[in-house]
């Protein structure tokens, strides 16, 4: 994939079709504006990192993306189809799943109940299915269990599958919120600081399933991330984000070392 300096589409990227655009996007918490209005376009098939200081608006955009909290003004397309407005669970059927920065799985439930749970919104129970539950709906769950197998097999889950997630490691728990967001079959996978907490270990093989998902299940990643080897190794592009506004966009690298970018980030560190 080839990318110009600046974030300027080439000729290849500008036939490329968009996953996801975010126009002028706005939203307020009180008095406070948490996204100024920012613009993003992420191509199908790309790893968009999404960074930036604390408190910046990374996650506030993520949730007006998966309509946790849809923008006061501003529009969210995904496919060229306008989605915000949308319930979450609206947003989940037309194909974004996601993860959480802090883990938020069931309690109480196996690895393997987890993430049949990303199985839901491809459930349709139905008063018909249930009469002719022992060859119709029996059918549906066999093939619902085997999508989950398919995450489990790619994602490494077999040894931890029938133990309650509260007492696995927070790598793998983390790793079972992304099975349990590929199990949903995504056409965007939103990955809220996925290797947050993780020693380097652990992150480096999140970085592995990561990549093994993008190439496998040809997906369109957008991910927050402050671990910057981990966002210069995956991501094709990258915006940067500073207090509600976005600041710089494109490669890794050279958008990283951007001169307003690392005064952004002293900035928020002197702040600190
Ligand atoms: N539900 C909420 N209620 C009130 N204020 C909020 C809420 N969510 C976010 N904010 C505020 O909006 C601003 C942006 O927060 P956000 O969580 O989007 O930043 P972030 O860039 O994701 O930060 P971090 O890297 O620390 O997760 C912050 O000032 C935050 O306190």
């Amino acid at each position: 994939m080839q990318y110009k300096e600046g974030g300027v589409a080439t000729t290849a990227e500008a036939a490329r079709r968009v996953a996801l655009r975010c126009e002028n996007v706005n939203r307020w918490f009180g008095g406070l504006h948490a996204l100024k209005g920012p613009d993003l376009a992420i191509f199908q098939g790309e790893i968009f990192g999404l960074v930036g200081p604390n408190g910046s608006g990374k996650t506030t955009l993520v949730n007006t993306v998966t309509g946790f909290y849809p923008p006061q003004k501003g529009r969210v397309f995904l496919f060229d189809e306008q989605i915000n407005g949308l319930p979450p669970y609206r947003i989940a059927q037309k194909g974004v799943a996601r993860t959480f920065q802090n883990v938020a799985l069931f309690r109480g439930l196996t690895v393997l109940d987890n993430i049949l749970v990303g199985r839901h919104i491809h459930m349709r129970p139905s008063a018909l299915a249930t009469l002719g539950y022992w060859w119709w709906a029996k059918k549906e769950e066999v093939a619902h269990r085997a999508k989950v197998e398919d995450v489990i097999n790619l994602l490494q889950l077999e040894d931890v599958r029938d133990e309650p997630v509260d007492v696995i490691p927070l790598g793998l728990q983390k790793r079972v919120e992304l099975a349990r967001a590929l199990a949903a079959e995504p056409r965007l996978l939103v990955l809220d600081e996925p290797m947050a907490g993780m020693n380097q270990e652990e992150k480096e093989y999140m970085v592995r399933f990561i990549l093994d998902a993008h190439e496998d299940l040809g997906l369109t990643i957008l991910m927050i991330e402050h671990h910057m080897d981990v966002v210069t190794s995956i991501c094709h592009r990258v915006a940067v984000f500073n207090d509600g506004v976005k600041i710089a966009e494109g490669p890794p690298r050279e958008t990283i070392n951007d001169p307003a970018v690392v005064a952004a980030y002293i900035g928020a560190s002197d702040a600190a």
